[in-house]
């Protein structure tokens, strides 16, 4: 193991922790300008301190590490909130009755200490309280098993994930060098069992979804975002005359999930904080903040059930590629609306939202989001069309967005986590198909597959475009140098 993967996990692990942090910590100390200087000044001095011990760890064997961490199962951590606190003030003072008894107990201290750690909302403040009161030989020790965590948490991303149920996994594929000398690894979808023609191979719920702002409102669900015929099937938020679903479930998962926080009618201070949000995604088109808003209320909900899972939705996003933004007006504008919209329901939001990692979850929705398509066609289809209008109009999202079923008009747009690593072909073997016109997608076979085929979708419609054409289209669009069998036939 290296230095530097022992640091970047750690360092990773600190960061994302903040998301927690930003569920559990109480919100009068948030707001303290005092308390915010401290945390930032506590975060980076953690992230500096795991780089030292990290080195340190090196030059030790890491095999006792190991074995402490095999000695803890998840059985260990209770489930609930209060439990969880509770269990995390027995491990402090278990940790530390053990390590004054002197240096022979120090590894069942450390075990206690990082059992404390794996519970404790703000994991970077408790490391510097560590650093500050525990022997350090215990520290290293302690530290050592959080990184060796977080390091097996990565390796074993991809071997839990997507569900055997999909019928799918994830295979990396070698793609030559880049311009640095580097090597380019990209992933792509391999089916596990063979599927014959017309055949759905999985269908998927997004991770979050949106509809076209212009849509919001309209005959259209705010949850599931399929249309509706009729003006009496819709069922209105019980607070804002705002947004409407196609159902009572649709309603109480949306509110359960998201709407609650992002409800216009959620007053806080007289004035509903996520009002210029919506104003701002409706005026300029633009799908993604109202997107990510959605996105972090509903991890903060994730994180509330105590599932057990192992990997949340921000673990799946982390792992998306993505083309790198710069920061520009717009940005620094969605940023401001984003916290405000969310701030006052979500505290630690604020340190959460940096303008780095805005940029990097803005660019990795643009880059592997879908467009939906949950309308139902010929009638309504001269609303769908002013959608489709809508979203080439000069505010439109970037193009990747477009990625979608090109014969229908869309309706919005949805994150999901297997789909997200379908690779382009022109020569495609599947397509996605919205058959129950909602936010659930299906993969369906256009071809004979068997076990270990490559799944690949047409980011663009082939039909009879010539090879310069699809390049430039798919260039145009994507970014994307297209490496599929008929392109590097071709060349
Ligand atoms: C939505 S992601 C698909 C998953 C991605 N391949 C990965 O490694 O996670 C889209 C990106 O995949 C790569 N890609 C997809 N299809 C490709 C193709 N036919 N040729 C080359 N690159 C492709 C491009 O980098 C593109 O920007």
């Amino acid at each position: 193991m290296k230095t530097t993967t022992i640091v970047a996990a750690t360092v990773g692990m600190l960061a994302v922790a903040t998301v927690g942090y930003a569920v559990y910590f109480d919100s009068k100390r948030q707001s303290d300008p005092e308390f915010k200087r401290k945390l930032k000044k506590d975060r980076k001095r953690a992230e500096k301190l795991a780089k030292t011990e990290a080195k340190r760890l090196t030059e030790e064997s890491t095999q006792d590490i190991e074995e402490f961490l095999a000695s803890v199962t998840e059985e260990d951590f209770p489930a609930s909130m209060e439990e969880r606190e509770q269990f995390c003030m027995a491990q402090l003072s278990a940790g530390e009755e053990l390590f004054v008894k002197g240096p022979e107990n120090y590894s069942k201290a450390a075990i206690c200490f990082y059992k404390a750690l794996k519970v404790y909302p703000a994991p970077a403040e408790l490391v510097m309280v560590f650093q500050k009161t525990i022997p350090p030989d215990v520290f290293t020790v302690v530290m050592g098993m959080l990184s060796k965590d977080v390091q097996s948490k990565e390796e074993k991303y991809y071997t839990v994930f997507p569900p055997r149920e999909m019928n799918i996994k994830v295979e990396e594929k070698p793609d030559g060098l880049d311009v640095n000398g580097q090597k380019v690894v990209r992933r792509g979808l391999v089916a596990t069992k063979g599927f014959t023609k017309g055949e759905v191979i999985y269908t998927e719920t997004p991770v979050i979804s949106s509809l076209e702002p212009s849509l919001e409102g309209k005959n259209f669900c705010h949850y599931c975002l399929k249309e509706m015929i009729k003006k009496e099937y819709m069922v209105p938020c019980t607070s804002c005359s705002v947004v409407v679903f196609c159902s009572e479930e649709c309603r109480t998962s949306a509110g359960q999930e998201f709407h609650e926080i992002l409800c216009t009618k959620n007053l806080k201070g007289g004035s509903a904080p996520a009002q210029a949000l919506r104003e701002y995604s409706k005026d300029s088109r633009n799908i993604v903040p109202g997107m990510l808003a959605k996105f972090l209320a509903k991890m903060v909900y994730d994180e509330s059930l105590n599932s057990g899972a192992e990997y949340n939705s921000f673990d799946h996003l982390e792992r998306l590629v993505y083309v790198e933004k710069s920061l520009g007006p717009d940005e620094e504008k969605e940023i401001e609306l984003l916290k405000l919209a969310l701030g006052s329901s979500i505290p630690g939001i604020d340190q959460f939202i940096t303008e780095e990692r805005y940029l990097i979850m803005k660019a990795r929705i643009l880059h592997n989001i879908y467009g939906i398509s949950s309308g139902l066609g010929t009638s309504l289809n001269v609303k769908a069309l002013n959608t489709r209008r809508c979203l080439k109009s000069r505010n439109q999202p970037l193009p990747e967005s477009h990625r979608s079923v090109r014969d229908r008009p869309i309706t919005g747009a949805g994150l999901y986590r297997a789909t997200s690593y379908l690779m382009h072909s022109c020569e495609p073997n599947t397509k996605i198909v919205y058959s129950s016109r909602d936010h659930i997608v299906s993969l369906v076979a256009t071809e004979n597959i068997r076990a270990g085929d490559e799944l690949q979708v047409g980011y663009i419609k082939n039909g009879k475009l010539s090879t310069e054409q699809r390049r430039l289209e798919l260039f145009t669009k994507y970014r994307l140098q297209c490496s599929c069998a008929l392109c590097e036939m071709t060349d």
